[in-house]
């Protein structure tokens, strides 16, 4: 099993539009014995943190993943902070039957002008969820859900609305959405561990930042609860790993949130994972990225990318 760390490859993709507070998508591409991994932990994490992201790239590029019980995976349309129109433009070139719309970021006025709008977009039999990424406390979350629920028509569940387990747990007491956990489980100081079976009715998985695709099913397991697997904003190789996830999950009842790439104003894949028909094909094997796009991609700040190499270095001491 070997990996050619000394020769990872820093990348910078600019976003389409700010995503979780960023605008250009910064990690390396290394490559093993078994094809090209993905390390790509937000630059804010520390390294204890930065270093589960790392097994799971080199899970992907040295051993590879499980076997998948499906070969393709719905996926939903990820809807940052903006404007109502614009959802709708992007809920309509999606082609997906499923929208999550990013939301407390701004006044609740305007998450609700945006879930509208996003309503509209689908139709009635479409499925419009929301993530409020822990930012309300109980009582904000009880009213915003309320309103949010009423202005599309209908929520399939609130993601993270707070964030502890035990806020999760009273909104939930109080509302009649289902209520999803993503932070909850992914920063857990054992994620094998959280009892989340009472705080929520969907469990949230992300195997880059759990350490991998093996690691993340027992979680899923762990979880008890209904998976959806969701991108940590990877290009299309370490989305590879989490498609490898949702197609390995014995059960698979909800859309999942890998259609990101879409959110990157390129990829360092020809092949990129753009959902067709609201769906995401499962690899079978690691996804290599093109010589061509790596170069195009290739981070070219030297101090910046002399940072990464380092970071690397320092999370691969912690996992040996
Ligand atoms: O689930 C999706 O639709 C997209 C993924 C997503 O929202 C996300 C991406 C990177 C980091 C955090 C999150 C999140 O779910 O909070
Ligand atoms: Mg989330």
């Amino acid at each position: 099993m070997k990996v050619d760390f000394a020769d990872a490859v820093p990348y910078a993709i600019p976003l389409r539009t700010r995503f979780r507070g960023i605008t250009v998508r910064e990690g390396m591409l290394l490559r093993g014995d078994a094809g090209w991994g993905e390390f790509c932990p937000f630059p804010e994490y520390p390294d204890a943190v930065a270093a589960a992201w790392l097994a799971t790239a080199v899970e992907q590029c040295t051993v590879g993943w499980p076997a998948p019980v499906r070969t393709s995976v719905p996926v939903n349309c990820t809807v940052p902070v903006v404007s109502p129109s614009a959802a709708f433009d992007l809920v309509r070139a999606s082609g997906c039957a499923t929208a999550k719309v990013k939301v407390a970021e701004g006044p609740l006025a305007d998450d609700a002008a945006r879930v509208a709008a996003v309503r509209s977009a689908l139709g009635p039999s479409g499925f419009v969820r929301v993530d409020a990424n822990a930012a309300w406390s109980v009582p904000e979350a009880v009213t915003a859900i309320r309103e949010l629920d009423a202005a599309a028509g209908g929520l399939q569940y609130v993601e993270q609305p707070c964030r502890s387990l035990a806020e999760l747990a009273e909104v939930r007491a109080q509302v009649d959405v289902p209520i999803a956990a993503d932070e909850s489980i992914r920063t857990a100081e054992d994620p094998m561990r959280v009892a989340v079976a009472g705080a929520a009715d969907v469990a949230v998985i992300k195997c880059t930042p759990l350490g991998g695709v093996r690691r993340a099913l027992r979680v899923a397991e762990a979880a008890g609860l209904p998976c959806v697997v969701s991108s940590a904003l990877e290009t299309s190789v370490g989305m590879g790993a989490e498609l490898a996830l949702a197609g390995a999950l014995p059960a698979l009842d909800f859309a999942c949130g890998l259609g990101t790439v879409r959110l990157f104003e390129g990829d360092v894949v020809a092949a990129s994972a753009i959902p067709v028909d609201g769906a995401l094909a499962v690899p079978t094997s690691p996804v290599d990225p093109s010589p061509e796009l790596l170069e195009r991609y290739r981070m070219r700040d030297e101090e910046r990318a002399a940072w990464w190499a380092a970071r690397l270095d320092r999370a691969r001491q912690l996992l040996a």
